[in-house]
């Protein structure tokens, strides 16, 4: 499907935000690894979450569901012992699944997006799990991957948050459930730190014991739990609210996001504060953010990485912002469904926008007077690409092209259909 973003002046009225991916995948994950029905009510459908549904329905959980909550029977520590899982392009689903393979005895995670996932680096989580006595066949710590498991040992474990948070997470997980004790020790810097609160917030809600140091680097996690089913309520996502956000503040606007909670654990909700410091009138409130965009903004400078899905929608948003603004701290970006740095900016800079990178930065020189646009843009995989290059479109002099736009359902299936409901001027066309 391709994307037609034509310029749009005004945008205006209320949507309920979609529910939260990434908490989804945790409580489905945790699901599966209670024994007994946990119910989880309003989860996201996205292609990554059912990504999530699918692979744990493969290895034992048997999932239910109707227009409200899904019901799940989880396998404990006992996932059948099935011989290939697809993740499609997930990676927190693949990550933290790998660990949970490590009960089954020959399991192969298949490289269904060779251009995407296929390119992601999963090595440290590889070299833990080699730690815990698990056997891996990797392709140079890519996809596919085969995991010959059993009997994971626990103990000391190191890994690297260099890269990414998830394969923290996945340890996090998994190491409850082992017959041992566990030490888990985080090397180097700890990236998308504040994303391992949520992982430790839903792990307790199941009732299960971790002790994390201060700092998120050291976990101790007594060894001979079990996850307790139980009932969950999914919140408002805030990474893909963080474009609709955007988009009203570029606009002429007066939109109203509901079910985005103030006290959310979610990295992303600072997306609130950063509009806010580019002079935009918002209001966030009992659970309902209220944007009311004059096309006026200022530009800021931002560590990224407290809000790494909220970034390309803050950097499409700055395009448009008087002065330079600069998101630093933010090189993972790099690994991630297409490489947020370079294939980004390329895509902005075809569409009129003044953007430079660094290894680890965007700096973006801001255009109040808008872009050209007129072009078409690749969204490399990426639904937060298509995101953010379609709030650019809005704000273009000819509009946007954007090709394979179908791919923003990982995450947000009616990204499009919530700003048609706005007044969004984009026609999408089946290619
Ligand atoms: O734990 C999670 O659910 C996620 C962690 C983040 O990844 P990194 O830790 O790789 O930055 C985030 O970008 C991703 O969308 C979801
Ligand atoms: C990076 C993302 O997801 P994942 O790492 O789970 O593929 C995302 O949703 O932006």
């Amino acid at each position: 499907m391709k994307a037609i973003v034509k310029p749009t002046n005004r945008l205006e009225g209320t949507i309920n935000a979609l529910s939260s991916k990434n908490y989804t995948t945790r409580y489905l994950l945790i699901g599966a690894l209670a024994e007994g029905i946990s119910t989880i009510y309003y989860p996201a459908h996205s292609e990554d979450s059912d990504a999530m549904r699918r692979c744990i329905r493969d290895l034992g959980a048997i999932v239910e569901e109707d227009d409200e909550k899904m019901t799940i029977r989880g396998f404990g520590t006992h996932p059948l012992p099935v011989k290939e899982l697809n993740v499609g392009n997930a990676g927190a689903v693949l990550r933290f699944l790998m660990s949970i393979a490590a009960f089954c005895p020959d399991l192969t995670f298949i490289n269904a997006y060779p251009q995407s996932l296929g390119k992601r680096p999963h090595d440290d989580l590889i070299v833990a799990l080699q730690q815990m006595g698990v056997e891996i066949e990797h392709n140079q710590g890519k996809l596919p991957i085969t995991i010959r498991g059993g009997r994971p040992r626990g103990g000391k474990i190191q890994v690297s948050g260099n890269v990414s948070s998830q394969f923290l997470s996945s340890l996090l997980f998994m190491t409850p459930l082992l017959e041992e004790d566990s030490e888990i020790e985080v090397l180097h810097d700890l990236k998308s730190k504040v994303i391992v609160g949520q992982t430790l917030e839903v792990i307790e809600q199941a009732g299960i014991r971790i002790e994390a140091s201060a700092d998120l680097m050291h976990y101790k996690v007594p060894g001979r739990q079990s996850y307790q089913p139980q009932k969950y309520v999914v919140q408002g996502d805030y990474p893909g609210s963080a474009a609709i956000l955007a988009a009203a503040a570029v606009t002429n606007s007066d939109v109203t996001v509901l079910r985005l909670e103030e006290k959310s654990k979610q990295g992303e909700k600072a997306v609130v504060d950063v509009l806010r410091a580019m002079g935009v009138q918002l209001t966030h409130e009992n659970g309902v953010v209220r944007v009311q965009g004059n096309q006026r903004l200022k530009a800021g400078e931002f560590d990224g990485d407290h809000f790494t899905d909220g970034v390309l929608a803050m950097v499409a948003a700055a395009v448009f912002a008087e002065g330079t603004s600069r998101y630093y701290n933010v090189e993972n970006l790099r690994y991630k469904e297409c490489d947020r740095i370079t294939d980004f900016v390329t895509e902005l800079r075809k569409a009129g926008a003044d953007v430079e990178e660094r290894q680890s930065e965007i700096i973006i020189h801001g255009r109040p007077q808008g872009v050209a646009g007129g072009v078409e843009i690749n969204a490399h995989f990426d639904h937060r690409v298509i995101m953010a290059l379609t709030i650019v479109g809005l704000r273009s002099g000819q509009g946007l092209v954007i090709r394979d736009a179908h791919h923003v359902a990982k995450s947000y299936p009616h990204y499009f259909e919530h700003l048609l409901s706005l007044g969004a001027q984009i026609e999408l066309v089946e290619e």
